[in-house]
C-alpha cells in the first residue's frame, strides 16, 4: 500500500537537503499532494502559483517519479493544480518551452564584477513576497535557480516604487552566492544608452559589445526608457540575440508592458514576450505592515504594532514613499527625544496628509507657481519651444500636474497646450528619473512641492 502522507514527508525530508532555505521555501511549503490514484497512479499536486506548477514540472518532477519508485517501486504520474489558481492574475505565460539546461563551463574572474553595483540589501531575504508580488517573487527564484533556461527573459513591470529593482537585483546575488566568478551586469537602461552614445563618439563599439554580449546574466533596470529610441533598439537586440543564444540569461523591468512602450520596435516587443512577463501590483495592507516590520527590526527600531499599522495605512501604493514614512517617524522621535508611538507617528506624517489634500489643486496653479519659480512664463511652458530653460519648468509642471492632482496624461497633455499623452508620461518618467540622479531637480521639485501644498 502506497502511503502518500509518509511518502510526502520522506520526499520532503529528502529535497530539504537538496535545496537551499530560500529556494526549499518557495517550491515545498505551500506544495501539498492532494490524492494518489492506486489504479492510474496519477499523483495530484496543489502548488500555489502557475510559476510553482512550471517549475515543479520543469525541475522537481524527475526527483518526484525517482523517489516514488525508491520508496514503493511504483510509477507515479505527477499532474499538478495551481491552488485559487485566479484569472485575473495578470501574468503571461511563458510561450517557449524551456529548454535544456546549458552546461555551466567554468569562466576566469573577469574584471566585471569589480564596478558590479548590485545594492547589498536586495536580497531575497529582504524581500517580503505578498499577494502583489508573490508570483513575480516565484518568477525571480525560478530563474535564480535556472538561470537561462527557464524563464528567458524575464520581464517585471509595474508601478514606480513597488521592488522591481529589488527582486531582479534578488537574481543576481544568487547567481553570484553560487558562482562567484559568474558576470553579472546589471545597468539602468539609459546606462545602456550613455555607453553606446559614447561608444560610437569614442569608436569603442568593440569594447561596448564585449560589456554587453558577454555577460552571464544582464539585468536592465526600467527598460521602458529605450521608447522611441531606434538605434539603441537596435543595438540592444543585437545583444539580446547574442545573449539568448548563448542561453544566457536577461531579465527587464518596466513600469509597462512592453507593448504599452512607445515605439518599441515589434521585434523587441515579440521577443520580450518569449520568456515570461509578470506583475507587480501594489502591496496590501498586511504586506506593507510585513515590509515596515522586517525595516523597523533590520534599523533596531523598537515599533509596536499599533504604530506599524497605522503608518502602513498612510502610505498605500509606494514602498520607497513606505520607507520614507518610516524614516520620519524615527527622525521625529530622534529630534524630539521620544519613544515611536503612535502620536508621534501622527505627527511627524501629518504632511502626507497635506499631499492627499493638494489632489484639490488646478493645475493652472501648478504652472503658475512653476512659472514664477523658473522666471519663465505659463504661455511658455503651454508651448512648443525645445529651449532647456523651458523644457525643463514644463517637463517638472507635468510631473507635478501627474503627482499632485487626479488628472489623467490626455487632460495634462491638454492643459499643456494640446500636447499628446505620450509627452507627457515621458516627462513624467523623466523628471522622476531626474530626482533620483541631479540634485537640482530634486531640490527644485521639493521646494515647489512645499510651496503648492502650502
Ligand atoms: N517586497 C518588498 N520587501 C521589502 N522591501 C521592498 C519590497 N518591495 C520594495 N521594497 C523596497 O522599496 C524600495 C523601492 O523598491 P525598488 O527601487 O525596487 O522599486 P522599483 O519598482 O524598482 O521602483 P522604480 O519604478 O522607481 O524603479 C526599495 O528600498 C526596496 O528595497
Amino acid at each position: 500500500m502506497f502511503d502518500l502522507e509518509k511518502f510526502w514527508d520522506s520526499f520532503n525530508a529528502e529535497m530539504r537537503s537538496e535545496f537551499n532555505e530560500v529556494s526549499y521555501n518557495a517550491w515545498f511549503k505551500n506544495t501539498k499532494p492532494v490524492s494518489f490514484n492506486k489504479d492510474t497512479h496519477e499523483l495530484v499536486i496543489s502548488v500555489q502559483t502557475p510559476v510553482a506548477r512550471g517549475y515543479w514540472e520543469q525541475n522537481i518532477s524527475a526527483n518526484l517519479i525517482q523517489s516514488a519508485y525508491a520508496y514503493a517501486g511504483i510509477d507515479i504520474y505527477p499532474v499538478f493544480v495551481v491552488k485559487n489558481g485566479s484569472s485575473s492574475e495578470r501574468m503571461l505565460e511563458p510561450q517557449q518551452l524551456p529548454q535544456a539546461k546549458p552546461e555551466k563551463p567554468q569562466q576566469p574572474a573577469r574584471e566585471f564584477t569589480k564596478d558590479l553595483r548590485l545594492n547589498e540589501k536586495y536580497t531575497f531575504d529582504n524581500f517580503i513576497q505578498g499577494e502583489g508580488n508573490k508570483l513575480a517573487a516565484g518568477a525571480a527564484l525560478a530563474v535564480a535557480d535556472n538561470p537561462g533556461t527557464f524563464y528567458n527573459p524575464l520581464f517585471i513591470f509595474g508601478g514606480v516604487g513597488l521592488g522591481k529593482t529589488h527582486l531582479m537585483q534578488t537574481i543576481g546575488h544568487q547567481m553570484l552566492a553560487e558562482r562567484p566568478e559568474a558576470k553579472v551586469v546589471y545597468i539602468q537602461s539609459e546606462t545602456f544608452v550613455n555607453d553606446f552614445i559614447n561608444s560610437i563618439k569614442n569608436k569603442t563599439q568593440d569594447k561596448f559589445r564585449e560589456k554587453y554580449r558577454t555577460a552571464d546574466l544582464l539585468l536592465v533596470d526600467d527598460i521602458q526608457f529605450f521608447a522611441k529610441k531606434e538605434g539603441i533598439q537596435e543595438e540592444f537586440f543585437h545583444t539580446f540575440e547574442t545573449l539568448y543564444n548563448d542561453q544566457k540569461q536577461i531579465v527587464m523591468t518596466s513600469d509597462r508592458l512592453p507593448t504599452e512602450i512607445p515605439d518599441l520596435s515589434e521585434r523587441l516587443v515579440s521577443r520580450f514576450a518569449w520568456g515570461l512577463q509578470v506583475e507587480i501590483t501594489p502591496p496590501d495592507l498586511e504586506t506593507r505592515i510585513a515590509i515596515l516590520r522586517k525595516k523597523a527590526e533590520s534599523e533596531g527600531l523598537e515599533i509596536d504594532e499599533s504604530t506599524l499599522d497605522y503608518v502602513a495605512s498612510q502610505v498605500d501604493t509606494n514602498i520607497r514613499e513606505l520607507e520614507g514614512a518610516l524614516v520620519k517617524v524615527q527622525a521625529q522621535a530622534t529630534i524630539q527625544k521620544q519613544d515611536i508611538n503612535i502620536g508621534l507617528a501622527r505627527s511627524a506624517l501629518a504632511d502626507l496628509k497635506l499631499v492627499q489634500k493638494s489632489r484639490g489643486l488646478q493645475i493652472s496653479k501648478i504652472q503658475e507657481v512653476v512659472a514664477n519659480y523658473f522666471q519663465t512664463s505659463v504661455p511658455d511652458l503651454k508651448g512648443k519651444k525645445r529651449v532647456r530653460q523651458i523644457v525643463i519648468p514644463r517637463q517638472i509642471a507635468m510631473y507635478l500636474s501627474r503627482e499632485l492632482t487626479d488628472a489623467s496624461l490626455p487632460k495634462i497633455g491638454q492643459e499643456f497646450g494640446g500636447k499628446d499623452h505620450t509627452t507627457v508620461m515621458h516627462a513624467c518618467d523623466k523628471i522622476a528619473r531626474q530626482i533620483k540622479t541631479d540634485t537640482e531637480i530634486k531640490s527644485a521639485v521639493s521646494d515647489l512641492r512645499q510651496m503648492l501644498e502650502r
